[in-house]
């Protein structure tokens, strides 16, 4: 007979979001079990924000020099890909041991194995030595989600997010598919390590939710990097040459041949592998139905993270927002919706392109005004050589900060303090009175208001 056991609170997925509720959970003196069936710590860490950020380091250092180049600074520098991926691996390699030992040592139970609902309130988990039964008073469901796939010939020649960040060599031509997130933090990392980079995307533009002027800078910076873009193109079938690479068709112009194929085409959510039904959890498109406590229709299960379907963006800080703020509803801690402060979202390209609060292009249909400055020459950037470093302010009509977007090497630094400044309703006297070390991007703050 399959063993039972019953805990206060159960949490399906353990990433960001899973494991900030596991951590809250026990905090409050309850029995709580977290159950994960790849790698503990989930995609951030693992295959996403970390190892993305470490391999980005090395081509940033080399940017850094290039800056400075022939002010000071003589040589080239190059980078070694398999030595930056061993210093990725060498980071991200013990993650998932020491998450699940962390867990473990504050009291919180760990399962192994892919975990689906067998009625409301019992999950089976699938586990190596067998399989064994869950249930628990309360559950949050923060299993995230995988890459999205092509339905075309040959698309099993391609490869996705997690094995380009354990990729062991560059190779010289390399086609990414898609004009979001991580097909221009790719492109960029990509072609810093040396190699041609071709993006097919199917839209006529990129990043869309960001300025559409600064994206506009951003790729032509891109293009001096030497990234070509195809617009308004579909991939239609891969096939494989003698030589091993690999040949495109197109829905517009020539075929293209390339020697690696990454598919950054979006997420879908991994609520399907859960058989959500058997508990009476809805779930669409965009992932699980959530209200605003983050209740599903079953109201003992809450959904948190990249999993829900709630209105923010699917990047960690968001999920590990809403996994605290549905483990204080479980604990009866507050009986108010959900409310989202500014969440600053990044592309981690080079340069890096940030946003946060009120987008530039809609101020004025609020009211508000939207002051752009150009900030290459001040201090701060002409230290470094920057060729780019621009930023965009929303103010209200106090001139109080409700929106920013940043494009720059130092964009992701910056952008937080603009996040601060609108979550406190900041504006000039505040910031001034402020006394941030000089001369750093923090003390440059009052300039913009
Ligand atoms: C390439 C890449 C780069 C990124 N870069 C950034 C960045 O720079 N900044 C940022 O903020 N965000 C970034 N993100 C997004 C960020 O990784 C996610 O928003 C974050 O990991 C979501 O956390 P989560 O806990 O909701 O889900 P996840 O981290 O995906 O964790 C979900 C966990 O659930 C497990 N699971 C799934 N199904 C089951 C099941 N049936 N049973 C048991 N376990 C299950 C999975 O194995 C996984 O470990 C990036 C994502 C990618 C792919
Ligand atoms: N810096 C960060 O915070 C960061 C970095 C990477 C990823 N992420 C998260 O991961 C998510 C996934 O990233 P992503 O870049 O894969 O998704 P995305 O949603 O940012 O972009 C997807 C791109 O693929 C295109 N596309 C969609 N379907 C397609 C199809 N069938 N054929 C061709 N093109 C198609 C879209 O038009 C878009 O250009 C992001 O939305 C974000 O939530 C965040």
């Amino acid at each position: 007979m399959t063993e039972t056991k019953h805990y206060d609170v159960a949490i399906i997925g353990a990433g960001p979001a899973g494991l900030a509720a596991a951590d809250d959970v026990k905090r409050a003196g309850k029995s709580v079990v977290v159950i994960e069936k790849y790698l503990w710590g989930g995609t951030c860490p693992n295959y996403g924000c970390d190892p993305k950020k470490i391999l980005l380091a090395g081509i940033e250092a080399k940017e850094s020099f290039d800056f400075l180049a022939g002010d000071g600074l003589l040589g080239d520098v190059k980078i070694e890909w398999p030595a930056l991926m061993a210093r990725k691996t060498h980071f991200t390699e013990s993650i998932p041991e020491r998450t699940q030992s962390q867990l473990e040592s504050v009291g919180i139970t760990t399962l192994y194995g892919p975990a689906h609902f067998i009625n409301k309130d019992t999950v089976v988990v699938h586990g190596v030595a067998g399989d064994l039964e869950v249930q628990a008073t309360d559950w949050v469901v923060s299993v995230g989600q995988r890459p999205a796939t092509l339905d075309i010939p040959g698309a099993e020649l391609s490869i996705d997010s997690e094995a380009f960040l354990s990729l062991p060599e560059m190779p010289q031509h390399v086609t990414i598919v898609g004009g979001g997130y991580i097909a221009i933090e790719f492109a960029g990392i990509a072609a810093g390590a040396g190699a041609e980079v071709t993006l097919i995307i199917r839209d006529s533009e990129l990043l869309k939710d960001f300025d559409s002027q600064y994206v506009d800078i951003l790729t032509k910076e891109l293009e001096k990097r030497g990234i070509k873009f195809y617009y308004n193109t579909e991939v239609t079938a891969i096939t494989e040459n003698a030589d091993k690479s690999l040949t495109l068709d197109l829905s517009f112009g020539q075929p293209l041949t390339t020697d690696l194929v990454v598919l950054a085409i979006g997420r879908v959510g991994n609520s399907d592998t859960l058989a959500l039904e058997n508990a009476g959890v809805e779930t669409d498109r965009r992932g699980i139905n959530v209200d605003n406590f983050l209740r599903t229709d079953n109201p003992h299960i809450y959904a948190a993270g990249d999993v829900a379907n709630t209105p923010v963006p699917r990047i960690t800080t968001a999920g590990y927002f809403e996994a605290r703020y549905a483990v204080s509803v479980i604990l009866g801690q507050t009986d108010q919706p959900i409310r989202y402060p500014a969440i600053p979202v990044v592309v981690y390209a080079t340069p890096k392109l940030a946003t946060v609060g009120v987008p530039t292009e809609i101020a004025a249909n609020y009211g508000y005004t939207v002051t752009e400055l150009d900030m290459t020459s001040w201090f701060s950037y002409y230290r470094t050589g920057e060729p780019v470093a621009r930023t965009k302010v929303v103010l209200d009509a106090q001139k109080h900060l409700v929106g920013a977007t940043v494009l720059g090497s130092h964009a992701d630094e910056l952008i937080n303090y603009f996040t601060e400044a609108i979550n406190n309703g900041d504006g000039y006297q505040e910031i001034r009175d402020r006394l941030y070390a000089y001369p750093t991007i923090a003390s440059d703050l009052e300039y913009f208001f």
